[in-house]
């Protein structure tokens, strides 16, 4: 294929949703070739996300079970919250123009607690004994705190008089009868869980789970539960980037469904994406490279199509991005940093769209590098480090070995340093932008 050819395919912004974009045809003849540009890294995420259906089906859930799930309907408040005026403090209502000075000594005529309210309406010189939460009384227009009243037999005195309308909460307050609490696209927090029974919501109509499938390529992969007591034959690795997708996936709540350790064969890729093919989203790692059994990017254009190959990031740059039926496709590379990179980049704001839900923006800072870092232009980077105190301030500090392969890189790390593509070499003490690790990945729709 020319270079011309994959030029026009790349900047046609094709519809990758279409029918026959998910179907072996001539269009998935389209190859980009080692000699095309790396895409940067913002283009091919805002382009993922773009090309990202996200998913309709609803599932009906008891609220306890609807943590980390998307909501696929707006809830609209039942009630007011709170649902009558009540107290903030424990101590006495009264009306303000009753207590015109400190140490004004009114009648007490009852009791509101939370859930036994008051009866009654309070008369000239009363006040009633109100707990936290109870019903304010009607008539009852301020609450001072018991701390600052004394008591006397039948009476009490309001040593120091707080503002009148003081310690009441308003009915409706937090929320009102008819209001939106969430909106469609929420992704539910145990707060989120706490707000909706606060309505009296019991159940939720929240999104079906993403089914992603995952498995990795490569004919040097050894499964970690093979034939027990069998050591590692010459060439042999245990395969660890499936474990990390897995755990990656679960992770993000996604459901994931292992296909296993796929050879370095056409004919088996074949098999697996044709079994892949049934799901929404498909995950693989390795193979798509240039060498002489990287055929992943072969299999893909032939079973599906290619929207894009190669991002200009380091780790991660031969990442392949399309379709395999009507599932989305992400061939990862195969270093372990480079797939870890690449699944946290790309392909999870991916899922989390797919998920009916809302990618945050990455969060980064600026921070001292407490070591030089070695930067060739060209590539954005993601090396790998660790927030550190130095010398009483806050720091980030490189981890030794940014190998793509040396995957104790990122388990000793929490965060990313990331150098843009035209940076180069960088001295200890200059300020760098710092991506945590732990960060909010799902944002929310407005609301
Ligand atoms: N001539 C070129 N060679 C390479 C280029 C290039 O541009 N030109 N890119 C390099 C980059 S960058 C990467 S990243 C790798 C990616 O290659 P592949 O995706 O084809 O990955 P593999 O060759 O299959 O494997 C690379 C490496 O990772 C190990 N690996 C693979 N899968 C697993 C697994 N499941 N668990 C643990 N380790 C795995 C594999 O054994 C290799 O060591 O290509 C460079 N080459
Ligand atoms: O850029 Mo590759 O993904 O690190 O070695």
């Amino acid at each position: 294929m020319t270079d011309a050819r994959c030029r026009a395919v790349q900047n046609a912004n094709f519809p990758i949703t279409s029918h026959a974009m998910t179907q072996p045809s001539e269009q998935s003849a389209f190859r980009p070739t080692p000699q095309d540009k790396p895409m940067p890294l913002a283009e091919a995420r805002a382009r993922i996300v773009d090309a990202i259906t996200p998913i309709t089906d609803i599932e009906q859930v008891p609220l306890p079970a609807a943590l980390h799930r998307v909501l696929a309907e707006q809830v609209t408040a039942g009630v007011d919250v709170p649902g009558a005026d009540n107290s903030s403090m424990d101590g006495y209502g009264y009306r303000a123009a009753d207590a015109e000075q400190d140490g004004a000594t009114l009648h007490v005529v009852g009791e509101s607690l939370a859930g036994h309210p008051f009866v009654g309406r309070l008369g000239a010189g009363e006040c009633v004994r109100i707990m936290t939460g109870a019903v304010v009384p009607e008539g009852v227009d301020t609450v001072v705190m018991q701390e600052n009243t004394r008591a006397e037999d039948e009476q009490v005195v309001i040593e120091k008089r707080p503002a009148p309308g003081s310690n009441i909460r308003l009915a409706g307050e937090d929320l009102k009868a008819g209001a939106t609490v969430l909106a469609a696209g929420h992704y539910l927090r145990p707060a989120d869980i706490s707000v909706l029974a606060s309505v009296g919501v019991s159940e939720v109509s929240v999104v079906r789970r993403p089914k992603v499938a995952f498995f990795s390529t490569g004919d040097e992969l050894r499964p970690i539960d093979g034939p027990a007591g069998r050591s590692l034959a010459p060439g042999e690795i245990y395969d660890s980037n499936r474990y990390g997708l897995a755990a990656l996936l679960s992770d993000l709540g996604m459901e994931g469904v292992d296909l296993g350790v796929v050879g370095d064969s056409r004919e088996a890729l074949r098999d697996a994406f044709a079994e892949a093919a049934a799901y929404d989203a498909v995950v693989t790692s390795g193979g798509v490279s240039v060498g002489a059994a990287d055929f992943v990017l072969d299999v893909l254009g032939e079973q599906g199509t290619v929207d894009f190959w190669r991002v200009a990031i380091k780790p991660g740059k031969p990442l392949a991005f399309g379709t395999v039926g009507n599932a989305r496709f992400f061939g990862l590379p195969g270093n372990p940093v480079s797939t870890a990179v690449t699944f946290i980049q790309l392909v999870r704001p991916a899922l989390v769209r797919m998920a009916g839900g809302v990618p945050a923006d990455p969060i980064r800072f600026a921070l001292p590098t407490t070591a030089d870092l070695r930067k060739n232009p060209g590539r954005e980077n993601f090396l790998r480090a660790r927030l550190v105190t130095h010398a009483g301030r806050a720091a980030v500090e490189p981890v030794d070995h940014q190998g793509s392969g040396v995957m104790r890189s990122m388990s000793r790390s929490d965060c990313f340093i990331v150098l843009p593509a035209e940076q180069s070499d960088v001295p200890a003490g200059e300020i760098v932008p710092v991506e945590p690790f732990a960060q909010t990945i799902w944002g929310q729709p407005d609301e």
